[in-house]
């Protein structure tokens, strides 16, 4: 059986910078072998709680546990060093007078044939075999990565840390090196705390992902959940495009071009957005000014008035103006090119729509025909 207990734990973490709170009451646990993505935009905290983690900051209050044991909390710091942490960063900094089997080699305590060994192997899972000897200016960019990872784990770290460390890499290789790296570090069994601030990136490395706004940790979930059912409307925009249908409940339905949007338990006046994918739009054409007919999985269609259409490479854009001014995106595979101005009928999967509260409205300040 895997060993499912928490190898890194993180309780109730704060920080502050100059009064203003960082990192914001951040609780999160990583098992070996797992890859948990701290995700979040520039500024939100996540490297911040990596530091902290690392012992190279001090949190204001909080714990941080490896293995249960405290490593940080009021009144007792283990040094970085003594916390069996590798750490990756985007300024990885191979050292430039040594050789790469000399890097790879830094942090190992073995010596002779056994350090040998573990160079050798670890070369080989990088696939750089017989690039030992060579100096660190003699290797691509994506090569010294790759030695800087293979630097990371020689000494079999507890926990990975990885703080954006595939963004100094041109995009032909990203994706690569990131699939080379995942493989090897499950292979290591390491807990794997990796921050980013790319979606995609925590899609394709993570076991879960940890969606972090301003200090605080928004969303826990496994990639599909979080994508599917994202906590609120900014954690659905967030992961890609999306189109906004703004509305208001009444008698438990919210009114919208696309028909009627059941919202059971939300109270008269509360306005709602209506958040759907652009790939969940389908289209039709228009039969004299007639759609097709409503189903119970795309509801009620709306007629759509083309105002931009455009060729994206796998699929083409195209943006309409429905009733009430509303604009709602669509995406077709391949090419679609409506001109501006075209009649065309849409309608969206009704299982694929998330509604959101945007607050409740008092009822003194509803239109007439709603508060009546
Ligand atoms: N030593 C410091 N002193 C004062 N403010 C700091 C310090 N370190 C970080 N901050 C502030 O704390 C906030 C969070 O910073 P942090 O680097 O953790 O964010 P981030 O989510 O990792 O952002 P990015 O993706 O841009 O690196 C920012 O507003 C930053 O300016």
């Amino acid at each position: 059986m895997p060993d499912t207990s928490p190898r890194l734990e993180v309780r109730n973490l704060v920080r502050r910078f100059e009064g203003t709170c960082v990192v914001d009451d951040i609780s999160l646990s990583v098992a070996p072998g797992q890859v948990t993505c701290l995700l979040g935009p520039s500024g939100c905290g996540k490297s911040t709680t990596l530091r902290i983690i690392a012992g190279v900051d001090c949190q204001d209050a909080g714990e941080v546990l490896i293995d249960g044991h405290v490593v940080a909390a009021p009144g007792h710091f283990v040094p970085p060093e003594a916390r069996g942490i590798g750490l990756m960063f985007q300024d990885f900094a191979l050292f430039p007078h040594m050789s790469v089997a000399d890097n790879i080699g830094f942090g190992l305590k073995a010596t002779g044939s056994e350090r040998t060994a573990r160079v050798d192997k670890l070369l080989e899972r990088v696939n750089l075999s017989g690039f030992g000897n060579k100096a660190p200016h003699m290797l691509s960019g994506g090569e010294q990565q790759r030695v800087a990872l293979a630097r990371a784990l020689a000494p079999r770290p507890r926990i990975m840390l990885m703080d954006e460390p595939f963004s100094g890499l041109d995009n032909r290789l990203r994706d690569g090196i990131r699939d080379a790296t995942l493989e090897l570090l499950k292979e290591e069994g390491s807990a794997v705390l990796l921050v980013t601030h790319e979606p995609d990136e925590a899609m394709r490395m993570a076991d879960e992902i940890a969606l972090m706004r301003k200090g605080k940790i928004v969303q826990r979930a496994a990639p599909y959940n979080i994508y599917n059912q994202p906590a609120d409307r900014r954690a659905a925009e967030f992961f890609s495009d999306v189109n906004v249908l703004e509305g208001q409940v009444q008698a438990g339905l919210a009114h919208t071009p696309f028909g009627e949007f059941l919202v059971p338990g939300v109270g008269d006046g509360t306005n709602v957005d209506i958040v759907f994918r652009p790939q969940h739009v389908s289209l039709d054409f228009d039969r004299n000014g007639r759609g097709p007919a409503p189903t119970p999985q795309h509801g009620t269609p709306a007629r759509g008035i083309v105002h931009r259409a455009r060729f994206m490479g796998r699929e083409s854009l195209v943006e309409f103006t429905v009733a009430g001014g509303a604009m709602v995106k669509a995406t077709v595979p391949a090419v679609f090119l409506p001109k501006p101005g075209t009649a065309l009928w849409l309608s969206i999967r009704r299982d694929r729509c998330f509604v959101f509260s945007r607050g409740q409205v008092a009822p003194q300040d509803l239109p007439e025909r709603a508060a009546s």
